[in-house]
């Protein structure tokens, strides 16, 4: 008999305005798109071995990755075997983008995360055709499991002074990677440190002592059979993190590590037998597989964000605390405006990251459609783009979870929330796949550029048009959305030119190029966080804002419902359908190993005889 349904969320789901299962259909790109998701939820969440007796929590650091192995493995075996060998690869992947079924396994994801996010993604975007058959056949069985090692102890952001280099040897036709130096060790990569086999490696090329910039090889490090690591190989974890402990983040260091010809992915730079070196058509073209994953990144943070609120609504429908009017009893939390003004921008924010992510794959898919054929033009917005938005939206989810977190009380505190985890996992896209300062720099150099060729008369490229509109200064603001569009472009207008003002004065005043940028960095990342809307002007609109808070009260619950997260899912004692908070909350707590007995332990080994004054 399923548990009765907490009486407030029944009464808000009663009050809802608008058919919950519409807008759940209109995120997943329609019916049958969600029937597919369901399905595919319905059978893996079914396999037995997926979910833990002992609240993960309650693990040492080994055991929590043991254990995420364990599941791991019958995970990713229920998804093989839950495919639908009728559906189009399309709608395989439409069936898994909006889902989060690995966050019902992984509460702090899964030691096979790099093989399935970069490890594949590198070669399909960097081995030659012959390359791409043969190790996509192994990987894509899980013959072998891989990473991306691009990151060292000394280098993160700097991609060309990574230290580790490759350099070959035309006697043997073999490269031979080496770790210089203690910085010069991978750092970082996940999965590196017991799991994976093999890795994409970027290093630094060396031919007949001549540099020949970063390139990307596919290392295998661990013997497939004994899984010890291969001769010249030093492979460890980097030890226990803020979140992300179960991905088995690892170091790596080569100590004159040979490898043959054909390990270096070379469908942009190739190396011929007798050392001769062909340039890539773009050097950037190497870095390829860091854009495509902040653009995975966008969609990622949409669903961990809706994810996040839903637990927050849910819960601020049910939680009554206080007194809003005298003898009127304890309201629902939810009816206070600065809560709904705590969790409505996450809602909005989730809805308007999920619509820039699918504008953003499918940027993304046209201009690597256009470098198969050759045709790089593009390849410079869509890097701007992505990493404005990798940045602009891991920041902007980052604040909005522990926003939801903070607004639980004490109970979003507490790991059975699911909150903490949920903030550990989105605050780390804050810093990996390029940390978000440096993300926005890269964004701020094309809007520099693009202003400088405005003002030149040139034309821009569609997303950096506004940068050519003379908008007046004396725009007046008013409260259509055309009219908050205007302004935004008229702010982000501004943002641009006066970093540019400023640059130009540290020049006359003597400074060089690098030290006028350096200068004006921060109002140059101010510049590009108005490349895409940011939510801090709404607050100009305050009047329409509190309007709007009012009219999206009755219908927050359905709107967190039409995310269709289930309780697996959510993981959250919570933001459970049913709304059993405070069972859920005893019933996580007496898992707890320390309420096994009454009286543990070190009463007897250390409180009485200290008590005693016998310690
Ligand atoms: C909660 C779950 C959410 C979903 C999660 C989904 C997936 C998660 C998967 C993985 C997460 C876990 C693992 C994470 C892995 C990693 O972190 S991998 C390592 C990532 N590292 C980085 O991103 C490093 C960042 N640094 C850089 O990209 C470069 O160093 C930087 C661009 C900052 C500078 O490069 P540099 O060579 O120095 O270039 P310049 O600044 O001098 O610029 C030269 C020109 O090149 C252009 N350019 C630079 N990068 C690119 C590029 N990627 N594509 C195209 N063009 C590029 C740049 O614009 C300059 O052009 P102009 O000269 O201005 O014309
Ligand atoms: C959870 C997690 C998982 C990861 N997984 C992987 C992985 O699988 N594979 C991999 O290769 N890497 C991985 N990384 C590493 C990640 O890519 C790096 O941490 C990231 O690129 C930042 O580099 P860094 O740590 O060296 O920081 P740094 O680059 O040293 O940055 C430190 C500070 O310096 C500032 N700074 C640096 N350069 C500039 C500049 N030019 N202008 C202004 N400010 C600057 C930054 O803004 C930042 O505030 C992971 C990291 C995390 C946290």
């Amino acid at each position: 008999m399923s548990a009765k349904v907490n009486d407030d969320l029944l009464t808000e789901r009663r009050k809802c305005e608008f058919n919950v299962e519409e807008l759940t259909n209109y995120l997943d790109g329609g019916a049958q798109a969600t029937q597919n998701r369901r399905k595919l939820e319905d059978k893996v969440l079914s396999t037995k071995g997926l979910f833990d007796e002992v609240p993960e929590e309650y693990l040492s650091h080994k055991e929590k990755y043991e254990n995420a192995v364990r599941k791991a493995v019958v995970y990713y075996k229920a998804m093989k075997e839950a495919e639908d060998p009728n559906q189009t690869e399309q709608e395989r992947a439409n069936a898994t983008y909006r889902s989060l079924l690995h966050a019902a396994v992984f509460k702090d994801n899964s030691p096979f995360s790099l093989h399935l996010a970069m490890f594949i993604p590198a070669i399909l975007g960097q081995a030659d055709e012959e390359q791409k058959k043969y190790w996509m056949k192994r990987a894509s069985k899980m013959e072998i499991i891989g990473t991306y090692a691009q990151t060292e102890l000394g280098h993160g952001t700097f991609i060309r002074g990574l230290e580790t280099t490759a350099t070959y040897d035309p006697k043997t036709e073999e490269f031979v990677l080496h770790s210089p130096t203690l910085t010069a060790y991978k750092w970082w990569p996940g999965s590196l440190a017991h799991t994976a086999n093999y890795c994409v490696v970027m290093a630094h090329l060396y031919i007949n002592g001549k540099s020949c910039g970063i390139q990307p090889f596919i290392v295998q490090f661990r013997d497939e059979e004994t899984h010890q690591p291969l001769p010249g190989i030093k492979l460890g974890e980097i030890g226990a993190k803020l979140g992300f402990n179960t991905v088995n983040n690892g170091f790596l260091g080569f100590d004159q590590h040979r490898i043959p010809r054909n390990r270096m992915l070379m469908k942009n730079a190739q190396v011929l037998k007798d050392g001769t070196f062909k340039r890539s058509p773009n050097s950037k073209l190497t870095y390829g597989t860091m854009v495509y994953v902040r653009v995975v990144i966008v969609n990622g943070m949409a669903n961990q964000l809706a994810r996040a609120v839903t637990i927050a609504v849910r819960y601020s429908a049910v939680r009554r605390q206080s007194e809003l009017k005298p003898d009127a009893g304890e309201p629902q939390i939810l009816d206070y405006v600065t809560q709904q003004h705590k969790l409505f921008i996450g809602i909005a924010s989730s809805h308007a990251f999920t619509l820039t992510a699918k504008w953003l794959t499918r940027m993304y898919q046209k201009v690597t459609a256009d470098l198969e054929k050759g045709n790089l033009d593009e390849l410079p917005e869509l890097h701007a783009i992505a990493c404005c938005l990798k940045a602009v939206t891991t920041t902007d989810t980052s604040v909005l979870v522990e926003r939801s977190r903070t607004s639980c009380g004490g109970h979003g505190y507490m790991l059975s929330s699911n909150l903490p985890q949920i903030y550990g996992l989105v605050t780390a896209a804050c810093t990996y796949e390029g940390e978000n300062t440096v993300l926005m720099l890269q964004t701020a150099r094309s809007l520099v550029k693009a202003l400088e060729q405005a003002q030149s008369g040139k034309r821009l490229s569609p997303t950096m048009s506004y940068l050519s509109e003379k908008v007046s200064s004396r725009l007046k603001w008013d409260n259509s959305i055309d009219g908050i569009v205007k302004g935004f472009r008229r702010v982000a207008y501004g943002k641009v030119e006066s970093a540019m003002r400023s640059m130009r004065k540290y020049v006359r005043s003597g400074l060089g190029p690098e030290d006028a940028w350096n200068m004006s960095s921060v109002q140059l990342v101010a510049a590009s966080e108005y490349t895409s809307i940011s939510e801090a002007d709404i607050r100009q609109l305050q009047d329409t804002y509190e309007d709007l808070l009012g009219k999206i009260r009755p219908n927050a619950v359905g709107l967190v419902d039409a995310f269709d997260f289930r309780d697996q899912i959510l993981n959250s004692t919570l933001g459970a359908y049913d709304g059993r908070v405070y069972e859920r909350l005893m019933e996580e707590a007496l898992k707890s190993p320390l309420n096994a007995e009454p009286v543990n332990q070190s009463f007897h080994k250390y409180l009485k005889p200290f008590m005693q004054g016998k310690l």
